[in-house]
């Protein structure tokens, strides 16, 4: 009964889905990249076998996965599936980024970009300059009366995107750059549109702009390294540079821009949006907040006095904090939905998926499973207390060769941000029971306009 229920709940959303997509798919139909794939039958949703659904979406028959199982499955088999994303956001992304390039370049490029953010030695590096940054911008805001919450985080998460991968920018350079991102988003989930007014069509700008200020950011750094033996330690842009294949090929300015453009958005986009959604949820539950902060007030105790500012060795005590952020992921499920694409026809529990079918990995039906997660639509960061997640059943960076590389970068971020914010903040919503808009990610329709406020009279005095 209960099983019975969620299907349909899963079948309803993902019909809703498709109505709006194929219902604008079919008055746009030259526009949208894929509509040009010879007639198929659209079929709006037909469940197959449990947990998997048949749509046709973007001018293809599509299938939908969204159980633990048949996500998991799909994530990890590289034979079987390859990235089958939308032309339309391929083209918005970069055809030469992660989504775009062949297995084996993909597993290269991946190794060499992935490793200055990830482990104790890099997160070590960052963990500073992020923390100075967070410090910084809370203070600012506190003085500036009302803000977007949102839209300022994210300015703060790009800063520290672009500092890892490109050095600093000035400050104008980086809202502009900002801006384009924002825009180029709002076209990766729209419909494909190219007309003046559209969002695909924005983003096709956005895209031509951000473009043009990587090229000049290339051109520089090419004229810098020319005859100059680099004694400054290699930034990503460096390593770009320098890498080559078994051949000796070395990248492209297009491949180099394409991999830095994808980087920039997903390493900062993702981040702000789960910053916003913690600090949302913990104000709306004391209870929480309060446990949340008492946690964060014991670190500062039983820190030396002579030290200023947050070790690796604190972020990685801070249990209840980590509940809350994995809590909040669960919830929020940034990445709604991945894309693959079937290299073959493939067998998933008695369904063959055939050759050339897109298949979506509906990540929000496994995080909002009630059979996996009572109550789930509850924030509630003590069920993580006893809970041990089964595999497949907690996706918020995906799995498999493809899982975000900037899983623990995004989670410090959060930790450092959520640590300075309730040892002296609190956040004070304009409109509280403000709707939320769902695309390209969820958010308060006012990009959640807040004022941030210092809570007078801190017991707990914090070296900065
Ligand atoms: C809360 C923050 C974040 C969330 C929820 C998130 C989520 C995800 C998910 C679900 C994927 C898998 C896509 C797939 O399977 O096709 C992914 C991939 C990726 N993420 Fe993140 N991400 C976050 C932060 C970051 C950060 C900080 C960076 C930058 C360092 C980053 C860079 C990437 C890249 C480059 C990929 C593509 C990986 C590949 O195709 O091999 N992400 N992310």
């Amino acid at each position: 009964m209960g099983g019975s229920m969620k299907e349909n709940l899963v079948s309803c959303s993902i019909f809703c889905l498709q109505v709006i997509w194929v219902g604008l798919s079919l008055v746009i139909c030259g526009h949208f990249s894929e509509l040009s794939s010879p007639v198929t039958p659209i079929l709006l949703w037909d469940p197959l076998s449990p947990g998997i659904y048949k749509a046709f979406m973007f001018g293809r028959p599509s299938v939908f996965v969204t159980t633990p199982e048949t996500c998991k499955r799909v994530l990890l088999d590289d034979d079987a599936f390859k990235p089958g994303w939308p032309r339309s956001a391929m083209e918005l992304i970069g055809k030469k980024s992660f989504i775009g390039i062949s297995f084996e370049e993909h597993k290269r490029l991946r190794r060499l970009t992935a490793s200055p953010v990830n482990g104790h030695e890099a997160l070590s590096v960052y963990l500073q300059y992020i923390e100075e940054n967070v410090v910084s911008a809370l203070k600012k805001w506190a003085t500036m009366g009302q803000i977007e919450f949102l839209t300022e985080i994210r300015k703060v998460t790009f800063r520290i995107i672009m500092y890892i991968f490109l050095g600093s920018e000035s400050e104008p350079v980086m809202e502009a750059l900002e801006r384009e991102y924002t825009a180029l988003n709002y076209g990766v989930r729209a419909m494909a549109i190219n007309l003046p007014g559209f969002a695909y069509h924005k983003a096709l700008k956005a895209r031509k702009n951000l473009v043009a200020a990587l090229q000049s950011v290339v051109d520089q750094r090419r004229k810098q390294r020319k005859g100059i033996t680099l004694s400054k330690k290699k930034d990503m842009m460096d390593a770009l540079m320098d890498v080559e294949d078994e051949n000796g090929r070395k990248l492209s300015d297009e491949e180099i821009i394409d991999i830095l453009l994808m980087y920039l958005n997903a390493g900062h986009e993702s981040s702000g949006h789960i910053i916003m959604w913690a600090t949302i949820f913990l104000q709306e539950h004391p209870e929480f907040l309060q446990k949340a902060k008492e946690e964060q007030e014991e670190i500062i105790k039983r820190r030396p006095p002579t030290q200023k500012g947050l070790t690796l060795k604190e972020v990685r005590e801070m249990e209840y904090l980590s509940k809350v952020i994995d809590e909040t992921l669960r919830m929020i499920t940034f990445s709604l939905v991945v894309f693959r694409e079937a290299k073959s026809n493939v067998n998933i529990n008695g369904y063959i998926i055939p050759k050339g079918w897109k298949v979506l990995v509906w990540f929000r039906s496994v995080h909002l499973d009630s059979e996996v997660y009572p109550k789930p639509r509850e924030f509630n960061p003590s069920r993580w207390d006893n809970h041990t997640a089964k595999a497949g059943t907690f996706l918020p960076f995906g799995a498999g060769s493809r899982m975000c590389p900037g899983n623990d970068l995004a989670k410090l971020e959060i930790a450092i941000f959520l640590h300075h914010f309730l040892l002296k903040y609190e956040l004070e919503r304009v409109n509280p029971g403000c709707s939320l808009m769902y695309l390209p990610h969820s958010r308060p329709k006012d990009n959640c306009l807040a004022r941030i406020r210092k809570i007078p009279c801190q017991e707990t005095e914090v070296n900065e």
